[in-house]
């Protein structure tokens, strides 16, 4: 296979950068058990990658609560545990390494989440090294992200904003979440996932290549810098 040229990264958050997956499993479990509910992967696979109103529905739905629990308690039962929660979420393993490597190379990079402005602020600010090295961060509740994952405008008004004309073909994308890879490729870009301690294989479809953690990423199959060390 020919070495794609990637000039641009676009690094997911939640679940990719960050260990934040683990808190929401944990809340939505903590909430669905009061209304004699589970919570289990598949449904977990449904909401990651989606904005807080639109997994807040998932969840309702999916757990037969509609017209018990509204989406709107839903969030609400979970935003003081959330505050206290997500500012204790750590890097994932590999994290600080390959971003410390892309920038030390200047490979531009960025973020695209569906964390909304305010969860974003939590998760990160115990983490601001990391994040200052991105050139640009779009959030779930930017006016430009019209529809959130898996529809592919998070990662188009990620693209645009880095410096001058970048093609999406020479973007890799890193992401955890099934809806998160199928906006990635609709978004016409190259993407790793790292889908986490789940052994299901089907929720890979469409990954350019899938790895356990991003200690196990080379750059240079994809064109960038290799490691030093
Ligand atoms: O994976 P992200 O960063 O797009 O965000 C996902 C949601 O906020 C939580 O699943
Ligand atoms: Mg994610």
């Amino acid at each position: 296979m020919l070495t794609p040229t990637i000039t641009h990264v676009i690094f997911d958050m939640d679940g990719l950068l960050l260990d934040t997956e683990r808190i929401y499993t944990l809340l939505s479990g903590k909430i669905l058990e009061r209304y004699g509910k589970k919570f289990d992967w598949p449904l977990q696979a449904k909401m990651m990658g989606k904005r807080t109103m639109e997994s807040a529905q998932i969840c309702v739905n999916e757990s037969g609560l509609a017209g018990i629990l509204s989406p709107e308690t839903f969030v609400k039962e979970r935003e003081g545990m959330l505050q206290e929660l997500l500012p204790t979420c750590s890097l994932l393993p590999g994290v600080e390494r390959l971003v410390n490597h892309l920038h030390a190379k200047g490979i531009p990079m960025c973020v695209a989440t569906a964390s909304c402005t305010s969860h974003f602020l939590l998760k990160t600010q115990n983490h601001s090294k990391i994040f200052k090295m991105m050139h640009h961060v779009v959030k779930g509740d930017d006016p430009e992200v019209k529809q959130g994952k898996p529809a592919p405008d998070i990662f188009l008004a990620a693209l645009r904003r880095f410096e001058g004309i970048v093609e999406a073909s020479n973007c890799l994308v890193f992401e955890d979440a099934p809806y998160g890879m199928i906006a990635a490729k609709d978004a016409g870009m190259l993407a790793v996932m790292v889908p986490g301690p789940r052994p299901d294989v089907s929720y890979h479809e469409g990954a350019d290549q899938v790895i356990s953690s991003l200690l196990e990423f080379s750059p240079q199959n994809w064109g960038l810098p290799p490691f030093q060390d």
